[in-house]
This record gives structure tokens, sequence and C-alpha cells, in this order.
């Protein structure tokens, strides 16, 4: 390119002749450096490089170079690095640092909503290094958005697609020479990571037609690049001065254009993109040199451009400071360097959009400004693209279907038991039912109706139970379980050991010794007990919802949900030890009254005696309560089982002992 433009007959005219040496190193290290090694060994004294326009080589070279006093003008070399001037003191460049494409890149994920994205950068390129993701992370980490993931690729890069979809990466901010991407890009498209949901950021300095290279660079066809490029997003420094502005050279863009166009034959072969760039530098070498000659003169000194030697740094400073300090007029725009060699241009965005590349927005570093221009981004349905999958948390509720069988079973429970309650009023004064402590019956039957209840309590689906209410429905399942429990079965207890004092009281003590009262201040002793563990735990040890998930993610390949389903949960700091509190109290309770049971199981007054109804009762309780353990470990994240089988247990417990206790009283009447 360069060669084409110093054969321009426009620039012969304004150029004096002197010595350039052109770089055609098409980004090849080895080569570039072997010919520049060359060419210093010649006869021949360059006053002057054009190029190195790709940092590839710049780095490399220029650095070994440092020494022999050579001006570097170069159209691109956009690698953060080469600002530095301790390194690459007599480095120009018509560009300015890639890393000052960050914050137009961050303006853009603003504008789209994007706060999640991954950074993929070729690995063995010091333009690709950390130091862009380090600005990334500057400017992202305060918005307190996310990288997903740091990517570093190779020669296997679809290591690094499947790391992308692994982590549902939308958004990808690519750092590459356009080969190694497109070997990246045909990876992508060969793991079908590509479609409306995927973004990729690339350099806007690859060449508008980058994926035609495909058949040559990779595996893919440029249709197949093409597709997996659809709605890319290009951000670099805008190479084209759109207004009509005739520049030093007397041309416009657009007219430059033409006559480079009929040079290529109407094509634009790799490396065009920079074309307006290169005729500038070529322009500002030329310029550099004149200046250079005419301070040359006027100092009075016998030297000309000519007489440059690598050794004479003297010249050489004259040189860069000339270069430093031409500012003209150039087709790509308005050319002046800041003091690190570097030019302050308009930064473009552009769009793929199937096989062209549209201009939708400049931004300027300066204002940080973005103006939007050809109606902007163009995105599939109108959408713009999600930077994430929308994860939505659904709710598990107990269905109602369960909770209306299981209530109304519980209620069919609660009217026999109120039956109960009225056949133990009514026919208190019969005998058997009077040597039963009807009485104390009825705080079984109360018990009961209390864990009959328990199973009203639940988070069921369509209640009106809001989440924050959601510990008070478990507080009140708590208390009516626990109550109830030691209600019933502490009256079961309380009569089993009155008929148990009685038979010790044949030989030591009075048979009325122990009244209906004893016993219910037995009763009352046991709730008693479970209160104060309750009004405790609830006091000292809040509960609060945790939200737990039900079942694994369930992805919708065709939209960007996730779905998660979710139970809500009480839960306190030392659950287990209050836990473990109440269920030692009633297990001390089932002992004993299993003991005492047992020891009164030769009395053969049934009336008075309800010892084998305790023991059926007891089996009943540890068999229910064991299963009831079981279950709530093993399907504790299932709302609806949970709920199903530890409601089944309570009615099918309850009714047990209710019907144990009572119908064999009902039955003899
Ligand atoms: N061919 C130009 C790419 C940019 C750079 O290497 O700095």
């Amino acid at each position: 390119m360069t060669s084409w433009v110093l054969n321009d007959d426009d620039f012969k005219r304004c150029f004096l002749g002197s010595c350039l040496f052109v770089f055609t190193s098409q980004c090849n290290r080895g080569p570039a450096i072997d010919r520049s090694y060359r060419q210093l060994g010649s006869r021949e004294t360059m006053i002057m490089f054009l190029g190195p326009q790709c940092s590839a080589v710049a780095h490399p070279l220029c650095e070994a170079l440092r020494n022999w006093n050579i001006t570097f003008v170069t159209p691109l070399a956009v690698s953060d690095g080469l600002s530095n001037r301790a390194i690459y003191p007599r480095l120009f460049r018509l560009s300015t640092s890639d890393i000052s494409m960050v914050p137009a890149r961050i303006a853009l994920m603003a504008e789209f909503g994007w706060t999640k994205v991954s950074l993929l950068r070729q690995n063995d390129n010091e333009l690709f290094s950390s130091v862009n993701d380090v600005k990334m992370d500057d400017l992202m980490l305060p918005r307190g958005w996310t990288v997903i993931t740091y990517e570093v690729f190779g020669n296997e890069p679809w290591k690094n697609i499947q790391s992308l979809q692994r982590n549902d990466v939308r958004v990808i901010m690519a750092g590459a020479y356009p080969l190694p991407a497109l070997a990246l890009v045909c990876e992508a498209y060969r793991l079908g990571y590509y479609g409306p949901r995927i973004v990729w950021f690339f350099p806007s300095w690859y060449d508008v037609l980058w994926a035609d290279s495909a058949p040559q660079f990779s595996n893919c066809t440029r249709d197949e690049i093409l597709t997996a490029i659809n709605h890319s997003i290009y951000v670099g420094q805008m190479m084209y001065n759109p207004s009509q502005e005739i520049g030093i050279s007397g041309r416009t863009a657009e007219s430059f254009d033409e006559t480079f166009l009929e040079y290529t034959n109407g094509t634009w072969p790799i490396g065009s993109s920079f074309r307006l760039l290169t005729y500038d530098s070529t322009w500002h070498a030329a310029l550099a040199l004149n200046r250079t000659l005419t301070k040359l003169i006027e100092k009075g000194s016998p030297k000309r451009l000519e007489d440059f030697r690598y050794s004479d740094i003297e010249m050489a400073d004259l040189i860069s400071t000339s270069v430093s300090e031409v500012a003209f007029k150039g087709i790509s725009g308005k050319i002046q360097f800041d003091e690190t060699g570097s030019t302050h241009p308009l930064v473009v965005i552009q769009q793929q959009l199937g096989h062209k590349r549209k201009t939708i927005a400049y931004y300027k570093l300066e204002t940080e400004e973005m103006t939007w221009v050809n109606g902007g981004a163009e995105w599939p349905d109108d959408t713009v693209p999600l930077d994430s999958s929308q994860l939505v948390f659904e709710q598990t509720f107990v269905s109602t279907g369960l909770y209306v069988t299981m209530s109304t079973l519980a209620g069919l429970g609660i009217i026999q038991a109120f039956g109960f309650f009225v056949f133990n009023t009514v026919y208190r004064s019969l005998r058997i039912i009077k040597m039963s402590s009807p009485n104390i019956n009825n705080l079984v039957i109360a018990g009961s109706i209390l864990c009959y209840t328990t199973v009203l309590f639940a988070d069921v689906k369509g209640s009106v139970i809001p989440l924050t209410a959601l510990c008070c429905v478990l507080q009140i399942r708590l208390c009516t379980f626990t109550i109830g429990f030691s209600l019933a079965f502490g009256a079961l207890f309380a009569k089993t050991w009155r008929v148990h004092a009685i038979l010790t009281s044949r030989k030591r003590m009075k048979r009325n010794m122990v009244r209906d009262l004893s016993l219910f201040m037995m009763v009352a002793a046991l709730v008693l007990i479970d209160v104060s563990v309750i009004v405790t735990w609830q006091t000292m040890d809040f509960y609060s919802v945790v939200h737990l998930n039900a079942t694994e993610p369930v992805r919708f390949p065709e939209s960007d949900i996730v779905l998660l389903s979710q139970i809500h949960k009480c839960e306190s700091e030392f659950n287990l030890y209050f836990t473990a509190t109440l269920y030692l109290v009633q297990g001390l309770v089932i002992v004993f009254g299993a003991f005492l049971a047992w020891e009164t199981r030769k009395v053969k007054l049934d009336a008075l005696n309800d010892s084998k109804l305790i023991g059926f009762s007891i089996y009943n309780v540890v068999t229910l309560s064991m299963l009831g353990v079981i279950i709530g470990a093993t399907v504790d994240n299932d709302l609806n089982m949970s709920y199903g089988s530890l409601s089944a247990l309570q009615l099918i417990g309850t009714a047990a002992t209710l019907n144990i206790v009572f119908m064999p009283k009902v039955r003899i009447l």
C-alpha cells in the first residue's frame, strides 16, 4: 500500500526523495526484523522508517533499533505499550492506543444494558495484553459489572468457545488479529455458538471483507463466518474523514478511494481498511522531512537529509521533533501527535449486518460523547440481545389439589373429634365413660383437633400468605402440632400414670389420691415445657426465610430464560437444637408412657385402663414419627411430597389415636 502511495504523483511533488524504508511485513515479526537488519547493513542509510503498522512487529523491532536513532512513522500499531516513550522514543503513529477504546466499549455496554461480558484475547501478542483487561476491570468493577471469564486463546480456540458456552456468555470482547479471529469464529460456528443472542466485539481496523479470507485461513466458508459474526460490533479509531474537506494532498477521502480502487481493480485487498491512514502517514513523513530540511537550512547547517547517520543523535532529534511538530489536515482527518506520539482520533462504532458493515455511532474520547448515526444498531426482532440468561425464580407451592384433599381429611377428622367430644359429654354419667376419665379424654380430643389443624397451615398455591408471613405459618404449625401432641399424648400418659398410681396405692396409698386436677396439671406442665421451648426459640433465634433450589435450573433453548424452582423455608441458627429439645421432651413422655403402659398391662378393667390403647398409640406414634423424620429428611426440597407425606402421617396418627381411644367405647354402647 505504501509503495503505491509513494508512486502517487501528488505525493512525489511534495516529497524530497529522501531514503525511506517501507514495511511490507504483513505483521510477520521474523521477516520484518530480518528485512530491517538487512537494510541497516546496506550502504544506503535510512532516514526514517514508514511503519511497521503492526504492533506485533513494532514492539520487538522498535525496541531493538532504539540505539539506531531511527524515527518511525506508522499509520497504525495500536498497542498501548507503544506509548512508552522510554522504550519507543522515536515512534509516531497516526493512531491512538487500543486501550483508549475501552471507554467507548463501556459506553456501548451501558447503552445496550450489558453488564456481563467475557474478555477474550490472542495469547501471543502484546497488542492484546492484559492491559486492556485491567482497564476494562477498572471501569466495570466500580459499576458493579462482571467479567464472566478472561479467555486467552491460542491453537485450540474450541476450548475457549466451550468455556464461553459453559458460562452462558453472550457478549464477547475479542482482541485478536483477523486471521486468528477467523479460526476462533469458525470454531464458534462449528460448535453452534452463534445466533441472535451472541454479540462479538472486534477492532474496527479489521478489513470490511475480513471474512473473505475464511476459506484460506480457517475451516469455514465466508458465509459461515458471516453467519457467526452477524450483528457483531466493531470499535476503533475513525480512519475516514467523512467530510468532503480537501486536505493537504488536495484530495478528499472519496476522491482518494476512487484512485485507490482503480489501482486495485475495484477490490479491497487485505490491509485496505487503513489505506487513508497509510496515505496520511506517508504525507506526515514527507512533511516532517521537509521541516527538518528547512530547519537545517535555517540553522545554516551544512548537513542535508542524506547526510544523516545512525550515530547522529542531533539530527535524529531534529527529525523526531519535526515529526512531532507537523500537524496537517489529512484525508483521514486532522493529524497531530500528542506527547506519546499518538493522535486522538474520533472513535467509530460499526456493526456487521450480513456481508455489510454499517457505521452506527461515533464516540468522542475527550468528551465521552456518543453520537448515533444511520439509525444506530440493528438487532434481530428489534430486541437488544441480553448479556446473560434471565434467571426466573419460580416459587414452588403446595399444590391446591393436595392441600384441599389433606384439609378435607383434616376437616373430617376434626368433625369426628367433635363427635367424640359430644359422645363423651352426653354419656359422661355412664359408668364406662365415667371410669375412662372423660375430662382427660377431652384433652385427647382437644390435642387431636390441634394436630388436625396443623394440616390446614401450608404454603399453598394461590394463598395470600406473603413471603414475610411465611414463617408465621410455620410457627403456627409448630405450636399446633407440638401442643396438640402434648395434649393428646400427655393426657393418655397421665391416665396411664393414674392407673399405675392406683395399682400401686392398693398397697401403699389411698385410691382416690390422684384426681383429674393432678392429671390436668401434669398435661399442663408438659404443654408449659413445650411453650417455654417454643417461646425461647422464637424470641431468641428468629426464623428467617431461606430460598432453596428445588430443582436443577431448566434452560429453554429458544428463549433467554432459565427457570429455577425454589422453595421458601423458614430456618433459624439453632433450629436443630430447639427441635431436638422438643423431640427429647416428647420422646421422654413416649418412653415413660410405654413403661407405664407395660406396667399396667395386667389391669383387666378396660374402662379404667387405657394401657392397651396407649400401647397402640405409642406404636403408632413411634412408627409414624420415624417415617416422618425419614420423609422429612429425604424429600425436604419437594414441597408437595414433604407436605403430603407429613400431613398424611399426622392425619393417620391422630385419627388412629382418637379411634383407638374412643371407638371401643362407642361400640360398647
Ligand atoms: N494491522 C494493524 C493492526 C493493529 C496493530 O497491530 O497494532
